[in-house]
């Protein structure tokens, strides 16, 4: 039986630990508020977060990080991602020696424009050998519905990737592939989020099928354009990871950050929004360090910008949409 700590008790933790639980791991789930945990066991059900859905009863929570950590071989991260360095800081101590940890969270820090596994590489003081990414077309609701889903587990390392594979393969309910390309990977998730942002506002706005099937083809554009300059694999961004979370994003009303991007665009405030929004939309942050990295690289992204527009700096749902369409015309491969 293969230990696992799983921190954050939030939709898709609770969620990915009910997985690696009902694949026979032995799994201790982290939650910030004992009074939580204490509800989790007791009931086998997390209410706040995934209300009606029955947890395996081998699943145990706590709220203590050194007893959830102790013994770990896999070490699973998905708290907010901006709010990561100050926990892991905290976890560091305590996390077994050789254990794998792994990235579950899609967003990019602010400040430092640092992938997940990068500040987890920083701050735990662990080789990229022993960093993994779990990230694809996974909306936590469908899966702890029992509904099928596969995703990619990255690591440099691949025997890494398919022992945790291995230890989160759950047929007929969920199917990981391996993937060595951690950047390609983690920068899918945190790209496609930006751009449900974009087809949110437009979906808001009243704007049909041919507006959004535009943003997310140019999105994955300006996603690819992004991981080629740091050096991932182009492929990767026609896979699970990129279009296929991208697509599932986009188009479910599931999602938290096309939800957000919906409201902006009904002519909500951003102050409106946010009190509206109870759970993490990873882009409305993230979406200043994905642009940040592009600047960085010197990688044009024209959706990303305007999406830092509306959110963040008072541009118009309608300016943003003036701005994209009257740039200047150019071949569809121009720059990929
Ligand atoms: N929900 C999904 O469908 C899904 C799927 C794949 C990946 N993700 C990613 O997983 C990550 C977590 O998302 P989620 O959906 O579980 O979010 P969520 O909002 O459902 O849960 C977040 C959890 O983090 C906790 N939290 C909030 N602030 C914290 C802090 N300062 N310190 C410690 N814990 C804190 C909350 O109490 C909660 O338990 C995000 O990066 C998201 O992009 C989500
Ligand atoms: O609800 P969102 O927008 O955070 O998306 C959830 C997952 O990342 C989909 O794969």
């Amino acid at each position: 039986m293969t230990k696992v700590a799983v921190f954050g008790a939030g939709s898709w933790g609770t969620t990915f630990a009910m997985i690696l639980a009902e694949a026979g791991n032995e799994v201790t789930l982290w939650g910030r508020r004992p009074d939580q945990a204490e509800v989790i066991n007791r009931t086998h059900e997390n209410p706040e977060y995934l209300p009606g859905v029955r947890l395996p009863s081998s699943l145990r929570a706590t709220s203590d990080p050194e007893r959830a950590l102790h013994g770990a071989e896999f070490v699973v991260l998905c708290v907010p991602s901006q709010t990561l360095r100050h926990n892991l800081t905290a976890w560091r101590e305590h996390i077994p020696p050789g254990a794998v940890l792994v990235n579950l969270m899609k967003g990019i820090e602010l400040g430092t424009a640092k992938r997940m596994s990068e500040v987890i590489r920083e701050v735990a003081g662990v080789p990229e050998e022993r960093v993994a990414v779990v990230s694809g077309p996974n909306l936590a609701k469908e899966i702890a519905q029992r509904q099928p889903a596969a995703t990619v587990v990255a690591c440099t390392d691949e025997s890494v990737a398919e022992k945790l594979q291995a230890v989160c393969h759950l047929p007929p309910w969920f199917r990981p592939y391996t993937n060595p390309d951690v950047v390609g990977v983690e920068l899918g998730g945190a790209v496609k989020n930006v751009i449900a942002l974009a087809v949110g506002v437009s979906a808001g706005m009243g704007m049909g099928d041919n507006v959004s099937a535009m943003l997310i083809t140019r999105g994955l554009a300006e996603m690819q354009r992004l991981g080629v300059a740091l050096g991932a694999d182009p492929h990767t961004f026609a896979g699970l990871a990129g279009m296929g979370d991208l697509v599932a994003t986009c188009n479910s009303p599931l999602s938290r950050n096309r939800t957000f991007g919906e409201n902006l665009g009904r002519g909500m405030t951003l102050a409106e929004v946010v009190a509206a929004t109870k759970q993490t939309a990873e882009g409305v942050k993230s979406c200043e360090s994905v642009l940040a990295l592009a600047r960085k690289h010197d990688v044009e992204m024209p959706i990303t910008e305007v999406v830092v527009g509306v959110v963040h700096d008072g541009m118009s749902p309608a300016e943003a949409g003036m701005l994209l369409m009257s740039r200047s015309p150019k071949p569809e491969r121009y720059g990929v």
